[in-house]
């Protein structure tokens, strides 16, 4: 079908103000994880409005509830990023474990004295325990790269148990609570949802081990910031890998950026050509298939 279309023409995200003129009387509207489908956006597309598809397999910044009341269909980018996301989780893992961020920082400005024994020492993935909340593809696939680094064994909990993607992995499931006490590694892989929403905070740090490496990769809304700078700082927990934060950009004097044992990534899990290249495909074939009325390749059931 002929599209007749417009687009934003920059990597920086549409002014909400210029958005909400723009979309007077569309059809469907592609977008990414920085616009915010909401009701008052809805209303400005007025009642053409047939179909998003959003280029991310997050979806929490669509009001599903409005988009299913206005009969819109959505269509989004699952399974294409899950093997893009689970290196960098696995690369972030590692950076945060063993410590390179502050290693190279010392190499490079003079803390690099004789080889020391206790120097930069972190913690190894060989005989640990690795927890995932939220088993999901992106869990499954992060366990998949993990298992070779010799983890004894996989953990995980979510809302039901999820025993096709389990015995892929031969994961365990547990309570929230012996997620956080057995975990040696600990990552987040759920949707940000009403239940998943600050789902990490104190009462979960508290419970986890010293030595434990907390990793998300999922969205900045499932932690409590504060309980994780807390500890983080008093060391009751060793150390976290963060690519999502909660708001992003993280302002640069935000306090998790004093720690150490903080590495923080500015929302790149997704980043590899190939994998945007698949996003920005599919998404586009997905609002193409809803403006037709065919089925979508990869549709949100709403
Ligand atoms: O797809 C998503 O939901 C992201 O966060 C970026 O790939």
């Amino acid at each position: 079908c002929w599209v007749q279309f417009e687009m934003w023409d920059s990597d920086d995200p549409v002014p909400r103000v210029e958005l909400l003129k723009r979309v007077k009387g569309c059809e469907g509207i592609l977008c990414v994880l920085t616009e915010k489908i909401d009701a008052q956006l809805l209303n400005a597309a007025g009642p053409n409005l047939k179909v998003v598809s959003t280029m991310s397999v997050g979806f929490d910044h669509l009001s599903l509830d409005e988009l299913k009341k206005r009969g819109i269909r959505v269509g989004y980018t699952p399974d294409v990023l899950t093997d893009c996301v689970a290196e960098l989780t696995v690369a972030l893992l590692l950076a945060t474990s063993r410590r390179l961020i502050e290693a190279t920082h010392e190499a490079k400005t003079g803390g690099w004295g004789t080889w020391r024994t206790l120097w930069l020492c972190g913690h190894e993935l060989a005989n640990s325990t690795v927890g995932i909340l939220g088993l999901g593809r992106i869990g499954v696939a992060i366990a998949e790269r993990l298992k070779p680094f010799k983890v004894k064994k996989f953990i995980y909990t979510d809302v039901a148990l999820r025993p096709e993607l389990a015995n892929m992995i031969e994961a365990e499931y547990v309570s929230l609570d012996e997620l956080a006490k057995q975990s040696d590694f600990l990552a987040i892989c759920c949707a940000l949802t009403p239940e998943t929403y600050g789902i990490c905070n104190w009462n979960l740090f508290s419970k986890m081990k010293k030595n434990a490496i907390f990793i998300n990769t999922s969205r900045g809304g499932v932690v409590n910031q504060e309980d994780l700078y807390e500890a983080l700082s008093t060391g009751l927990i060793a150390g976290a890998g963060l690519d999502v934060t909660t708001p992003e950009p993280l302002p640069t004097h935000h306090p998790l950026f004093t720690l150490k044992n903080c590495v923080i990534l500015p929302h790149v899990a997704s980043a590899s050509y190939t994998t945007r290249n698949s996003m920005s495909a599919l998404a586009a074939n997905n609002l193409l298939a809803g403006l037709r009325g065919e089925p979508m390749p990869k549709e949100l059931k709403l």
